[in-house]
């Protein structure tokens, strides 16, 4: 019957329902011999499972117990030496903290890094049940006791088994199991990374604040300028370098270490008023989600209030110091370096002595080179060369970015911003006028604000800008004309 039933099977392979309906290609010598020795095969394959399974029936009942126990342990050393043995796994448990640090402020247990986590990787399509929580509008998913689920990360699977402690057994926790090779990948990067999503996630979350100094202490207001790179109208790869650089910047932890600097980054936004400075200062704030700490130099009266407000200044800040010209008496532009360095010195004594703006960078360095990180100082000026030459030399400020007047490329961005549109018959000539006359970003801003129309908001651009390239002109004439009447009176002179 194993023969008649295996040869059919064999044939139903070659897409026919018997042997006797063989097609007639078939009826060829080479492809009766392949069929024939595939019947052989076959038949032999079932003819020894048959053996097999007989041998293990007769062994069974003839053999003593023992003897059967020994010959099932041999056979599976066999099968073992085989097999590759299963991997070890390794546990990770994530306890829940309670008592004394869950009622510490602002602390956060691993326990809740990872809760938030797989918040943020579950599938709830996966899940049999899903826990809800949260309050308002914010809920947060996560497992139910007993639960699994699996992330994937560098290619390697990690499992998330969610434990009850039921008050009894102790907290409640979160146990991550994987192969035991991974254990210090998943030790040295995937905790890590765990913690760092979460703290990225939790900086986008939270709203951003801008404080101002107050005496000796800052006071702080929420901040909600909305200008991203997105909105800001600039140079395009200008502004591509200061992307590039912030991003440079966040991941340089451990350079500055190396190279013993702190980690910090200096801005200097210089150009004429209305190019967008300050907005280009919230756009870096919302870029990185960092607090901004606006600095009025005028209500600083001495150094040990200074010194009071940079050190309380914490990680992961903007300081700004707007008009940064304005700032410093011509006096004490022309000090040397050495005379500023002293003027900043801690000495009590000298409290009173005027602030410079080479003795503030160096007072500034001093300060967070020994504490602190992940700071940013931007300066603003619409005078660059009013500054304090100290204060351009290389390696101060660690970039000069130009705000200019609007150009085309940045009139593209605010029309596009305003009016989502990409082209339009006025662009040519608006394109045209951008390159004649000197008009700041804000001034343009101002005339497609006056709209929501946007021909009639650009028509009004254009009426903008079509007398300032007249005016200009005309004053190109007039130079001229002067000049020719100098050379002419000079030439009659000679006469
Ligand atoms: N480059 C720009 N992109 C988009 N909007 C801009 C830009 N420049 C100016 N604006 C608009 O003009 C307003 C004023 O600009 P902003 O205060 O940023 O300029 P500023 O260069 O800092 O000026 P000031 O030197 O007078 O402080 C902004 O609120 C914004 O609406």
């Amino acid at each position: 019957a194993t023969r008649a039933h295996t040869s059919y099977t064999a044939s139903s392979s070659l897409g026919c329902s018997s042997p006797m309906e063989l097609p007639s290609a078939a009826s060829s010598p080479s492809t009766y011999k392949l069929v024939d020795t595939y019947k052989k095969a076959a038949a032999t394959a079932a003819s020894v499972t048959a053996y097999a399974v007989l041998a293990r029936g007769m062994a069974r009942e003839l053999l003593p117990p023992d003897l059967c126990a020994v010959v099932s342990w041999g056979a599976s050393l066999v099968r073992g030496h085989l097999q590759p043995p299963p991997a070890q796994r390794c546990t990770i448990v994530v306890k829940r903290l309670d008592g004394y640090a869950i009622n510490c402020a602002n602390f956060n247990s691993f326990y809740d890094d990872v809760n938030e986590y797989l918040a943020t990787r579950i599938d709830p399509q996966s899940m049999r049940r899903l826990c809800l929580s949260g309050t308002g509008a914010r809920k947060v998913m996560s497992m139910d006791s007993g639960d699994s689920m699996t992330d994937v990360f560098e290619g390697v699977q990690f499992t998330w088994t969610s434990v009850s402690g039921d008050g009894r057994k102790g907290p409640d926790s979160l146990e991550l199991t994987f192969d035991a090779e991974h254990t210090d990948m998943a030790l040295g990067r995937y905790v890590p990374s765990i913690t760092a999503a979460v703290e990225q996630t939790r900086r986008r979350d939270c709203a951003l604040k801008i404080f101002m100094n107050e005496g000796l202490s800052w006071r702080g207001i929420s901040h909600n300028h909305p200008a991203t790179f997105d909105t800001l109208a600039m140079d395009p790869p200008t502004k591509q370098a200061v992307i590039a650089d912030l991003d440079r910047f966040l991941k340089r932890k451990e350079y500055y270490r190396r190279i013993g600097k702190a980690w910090k980054r200096g801005y200097l936004l210089y150009g004429p008023p209305g190019t967008g400075k300050s907005s280009l200062v919230a756009a870096v704030a919302n870029y990185l989600r960092f607090n901004l700490y606006d600095l009025d130099l005028s209500e600083v009266r001495y150094n040990a209030a200074l010194q009071k407000l940079l050190i309380s200044m914490p990680n992961r800040s903007i300081l700004v110091i707007e008009d940064i010209d304005c700032c410093f008496s011509t006096h004490t532009l022309v000090s040397s370096s050495d005379e500023c360095l002293n003027i900043l010195s801690l000495n009590a004594n000298m409290e009173w002595q005027s602030i410079t703006l080479s003795g503030l960078l160096n007072f500034i360095d001093g300060l967070w080179s020994a504490s602190g990180k992940e700071r940013v100082i931007i300066f603003t000026t619409n005078y660059k060369d009013r500054l304090d030459p100290a204060l351009l030399r290389p390696g101060r400020m660690d970039m000069h970015i130009y705000m200019g007047y609007c150009g085309w490329e940045a009139f593209r961005m605010l029309a596009r911003n305003y009016f989502l549109v990409d082209d339009h018959p006025l662009f040519p000539e608006i394109q045209e006028l951008l390159a004649e006359v000197e008009v700041t970003p804000a001034e343009v801003s101002e005339m497609l604000l006056r709209n929501e129309d946007a021909d009639i908001a650009l028509l009004g651009l254009v009426e903008f800008l079509t007398p300032k390239k007249q005016g200009k002109k005309d004053s190109v004439k007039i130079h001229l004309e002067k000049t020719s009447v100098v050379h002419c009176a000079r030439f009659c002179l000679m006469d």
